[in-house]
């Protein structure tokens, strides 16, 4: 038998007589036996005896290696090398420092980084003191960040290998612009690192910025390009010229440089990019002239008024409150995630959209859908009351003195004068509706919109825009646009055009206000998406400015 076998046996036959005794003992209920008895038959000591066969078997079995050519290895030899790789110190073994360093030397840092063909995620420039050229920004969620090696301010000194002492920084964006792969620095990190206490900050762009038209910016590549009425998160604004930005809608994306608000204002008044706003605009707007229309029961003076001021540019005006130039300048506008409370006041939905596209057709068959949901605001008038009219229903008739005083003292969103008389929508009118639990709807030029936005009637605004001029040709056919009080006219083609036009003008003006833009092209279906619109107004968390809610919290 093998010696496995014995020692199997051995440990067997043992255990079997001592598994006898105890039982023998176990009947004799001799104390702390029967303890005994189950612990050497449990599973685990079976489990361990097991262990210790296989073991037994593979001793017998000699270990053979798995190369042949180990055969030939000398033992001896190869625990003699075994010794002297243990033995050995792989530490790199450093000169000794000698002792004439000055003792503010600096230390240098390398620093490895794989590219793969994405961008380095760092701009570099040429420090404006000590001519050095330094990391400017590491940008945020790049490669560069995620290494956590490399940070503004830290000083270049090679870059794979090549000293850059004496190149222009155009020369080093060469050099790593051809580098794939590894790309190794030595640097001189900065000696105060600036410590990361950025909140994130969201905001509505007011203006389109495109990176590759600007010939500021410091790496057109690393630019982010966006839209007004985008909503960006701001993540670094430790430069006071170009911050990190991401857009709401692709999160996940590295960020990119866009224009301080500061930078940003000094080009909207170096008046550069494509479609320059104007932020002297507002300065003029309380003398603009308002066209405006109404609906209450959709009254036609209104309407006309707005008509009659499109073209004489004449007679119609929305208030200009000392906040509209402020906003008008800035660039971003803070926003924050805003739910409506269900108890809360209803927002105040804003209609606009250029004349005859379907404004007021679209506002008259959302209230009539359910007049006990939504309500237009009574407009104010200087003319005298009719026989078959109710003060307060179609209008609430004023004296030409009570309508200034109106005018004077901020109540009128709009207003705008009609064969001599006076005609205009008051906040006032606008939150009886609201305070009866009402969703308020009217429609405003644009210009009055910036009036309208304030944290008590959050207004959400809709625009109605054209389909286009083909499509209308079709729509149209039946439809009448109204050219005076007891005249509906057909639609012609320059009305068409002149709608295309207004369009266009209108939201590139405006187009950052527009929480919604509906296209009016088959009624049924724009009237589907305006009630959809408003209740989404009402239910949904929406973005809103931030000072909202803040004057919410002081109120
Ligand atoms: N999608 C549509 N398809 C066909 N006709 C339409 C459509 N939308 C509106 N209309 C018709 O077009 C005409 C003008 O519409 P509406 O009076 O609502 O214009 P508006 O935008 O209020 O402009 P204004 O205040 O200058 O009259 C009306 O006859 C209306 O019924």
């Amino acid at each position: 038998t093998s010696k496995a076998d014995r020692g199997n046996q051995c440990l067997s036959h043992v255990l079997t007589l001592v598994l006898q005794e105890l039982s023998l003992l176990c009947k004799r209920d001799v104390n702390g036996v029967g303890m005994l008895y189950d612990l050497l038959r449990s599973r685990w000591l079976q489990a361990l005896l097991k262990i210790y066969e296989c073991l037994q078997n593979y001793l017998e079995k000699r270990p053979v290696p798995v190369m042949l050519q180990a055969h030939a290895l000398n033992c001896e030899a190869l625990l003699s090398a075994h010794d002297t790789v243990a033995q050995k110190d792989f530490e790199p073994t450093l000169p000794p420092l000698p002792d004439n360093i000055p003792e503010n030397e600096e230390a240098m840092r390398i620093v490895c980084l794989v590219k793969n063909n994405q961008p380095l995620g760092a701009t570099i420039k040429r420090h404006e003191i000590t001519g050095d050229i330094t990391v400017a920004r590491v940008i945020h969620g790049g490669l560069a960040d995620r290494s956590g090696l490399l940070y503004a301010g830290d000083k270049l000194v090679e870059v794979n290998g090549v000293s850059i002492d004496g190149l222009e920084p155009e020369q080093v964006i060469n050099i790593l612009a051809l580098s794939q792969g590894t790309i190794m620095f030595k640097l001189i990190p900065v000696s105060d690192r600036p410590v990361s206490n950025q909140t994130t900050l969201y905001v509505r762009a007011m203006a389109d910025y495109w990176p590759l038209q600007d010939p500021a910016i410091p790496c057109a590549d690393a630019g982010l390009p966006f839209k007004k009425g985008e909503i960006l998160q701001i993540v670094d604004q430790n430069d006071a010229l170009w911050w990190q930005a991401r857009k709401l809608s692709d999160l996940s994306a590295c960020a990119g440089l866009i224009p301080s608000n500061h930078l940003l204002k000094r080009k909207q008044r170096e008046f550069w990019w494509t479609q320059p706003f104007q932020p002297h605009f507002c300065l003029k707007s309380s003398m603009l002239p308002m066209p405006l229309s109404f609906t209450a029961g959709f009254r036609r003076s209104m309407r006309l008024c707005r008509r009659k001021s499109r073209a004489n540019q004449q007679s119609c005006y929305a208030r200009c409150p000392s906040s509209c130039c402020s906003t008008f300048a800035a660039p971003y506008e803070e926003v924050v995630r805003y739910q409506r409370h269900p108890g809360d006041r209803n927002r105040l939905i804003v209609l606009v959209g250029p004349a005859g596209v379907g404004v007021n057709e679209l506002r008259r068959r959302l209230i009539a859908s359910n007049p006990r949901e939504f309500q237009s605001a009574v407009p104010h008038t200087t003319r005298v009351q009719k026989s078959y009219e109710m003060n307060g229903r179609e209008y609430h008739y004023v004296s030409k003195e009570t309508f200034e005083n109106m005018v004077y003292s901020h109540r009128m969103l709009e207003y705008g004068e009609y064969r001599g008389y006076m005609y205009g929508t008051s906040i006032d009118a606008v939150r009886t509706v609201l305070n009866e639990g009402k969703i308020c709807v009217i429609d405003l030029e644009p210009h009055g919109i910036q009036i309208a936005r304030t944290h008590e009637l959050k207004p959400y605004i809709i625009f109605i825009k054209p389909s286009s001029i083909s499509c209308m040709r079709q729509t149209r056919k039946n439809a009448r646009i109204i050219t005076d009080y007891y005249v509906n006219m057909k639609f012609k083609e320059e009305d068409l055009q002149e709608m295309e036009d207004s369009a266009k003008k209108m939201e590139a003006q405006f187009g950052q206000f527009f929480d919604q833009v509906i296209v009016n092209d088959n009624l049924q279906e724009a009237s589907a998406q305006l009630l959809s619109a408003v209740h989404h107004a009402q239910d949904e968390p929406q973005w809103v400015p931030a000072i909202w809610i803040c004057s919410d919290t002081q109120t």
